[in-house]
């Protein structure tokens, strides 16, 4: 096939194909200008601007694709990381802020236990049986030990999808899912008690990629995107004696860029801020005499 022969000159970029992850990745990619076409149903799809191969995959699998080198960058979660037991064979570039999750042990509000100790012994429904049999493991020889008892074991109960289920259907006590809004944990009448790890989305370099230089090309271009969206940038007049304090509220990612004015006694400040925090800024700056304080957003940067 004409797409395959291609593929070993091809630096290859595993993306989810679906579910949670999949459309902000398409967002991020478009914003970095990496120009594809997907025939339908193909896994796989050239780039046409640069010389990379998007390979399209199951979220659950691309930490073990980069991790053996198969692939040179990925994008999935830090849960699904954790759970391929891949942390050591690749690494994280960078945290991409979407996709924000807690994996937790839950169990029903009515009538389930308060602390994890009371699950030892019972079932716990989890698609994550690497990160929960870890988790249950430690638990089991805590309670052993301190009860000085031979350790039981919690039975794991492995299932794929709609874990929040399991404790109504009778296959389990409690389980281990994730939570972003919670609203589902709350519509099965769960509650969590233990957070096991917080996860987001990443971009995961293989330690030893095929196109070393063309991960480089695209980790800058994936960070100026993700600046971008999280930076504004910020413009104002204020008086010389003032800029000292001016400079502390918008100090920039290196400094602030400060330009002379008509009026020797002012100068004008311009300086990347903090999207999240911004409303804050403008307060502050006004409230030590800045003027003319406009925010502009940023399309893209490089940091
Ligand atoms: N509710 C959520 N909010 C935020 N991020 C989430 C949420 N659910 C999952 N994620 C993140 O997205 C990753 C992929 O989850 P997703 O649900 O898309 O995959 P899946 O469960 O394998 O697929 P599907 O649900 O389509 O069968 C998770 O590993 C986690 O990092
Ligand atoms: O706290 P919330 O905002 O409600 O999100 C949490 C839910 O999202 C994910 O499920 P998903 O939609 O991927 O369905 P799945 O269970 O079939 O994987 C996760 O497995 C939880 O069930
Ligand atoms: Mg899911």
């Amino acid at each position: 096939m004409e797409l395959i022969k291609d593929l070993p000159d091809r630096l290859l970029f595993a993306v989810p194909k679906k579910g949670r992850l999949h459309s902000s990745c398409l967002s991020l990619l478009e914003g970095a200008e990496i120009q594809f076409h997907r025939k339908n149903r193909l896994d796989i799809a050239l780039v046409k601007n640069l010389p990379i191969a998007l390979v399209f995959l199951p979220a659950g699998d691309i930490a073990k694709f980069v991790g053996e080198g198969n692939v040179d960058l990925g994008i999935t979660g830090q849960d699904m990381v954790a759970e391929a037991r891949a942390e050591d064979k690749v690494t994280e570039i960078l945290e991409l802020g979407f996709g924000k999750c807690r994996l937790c042990v839950q169990v029903p509000v009515k009538g389930g236990p308060t602390k994890v100790e009371d699950l030892v012994g019972k079932r716990i429904a989890t698609s994550f049986e690497g990160i929960s049999g870890k988790f249950f493991n430690e638990v089991d020889a805590r309670v052993a030990a301190a009860n000085g008892t031979p350790e039981k074991k919690t039975e794991l109960v492995f299932v794929s999808g709609s874990v929040e289920a399991a404790c109504a259907l009778g296959l389990a006590d409690g389980i281990v899912d994730l939570v972003e809004s919670g609203e589902t944990m709350q519509a099965a009448g769960l509650h969590d008690i233990v957070t096991i790890l917080s996860s987001q989305a990443v971009l995961i370099a293989s330690k030893k990629p095929k196109h070393p230089e063309l991960v480089q090309t695209i980790a800058g271009r994936i960070k100026g995107v993700i600046a971008a969206q999280k930076y504004v940038y910020i413009n104002y007049n204020i008086e010389r004696k003032n800029l000292k304090e001016a400079s502390t509220i918008t100090p920039g990612r290196q400094a602030p860029t400060v330009s002379p004015l008509e009026n020797p006694e002012w100068v004008a400040v311009s300086s990347m801020v903090l999207k999240n925090n911004v409303a804050k800024t403008m307060d502050d700056l006004e409230a030590i005499g800045a003027c003319d304080i406009l925010l502009f957003a940023i399309q893209n940067c490089r940091v």
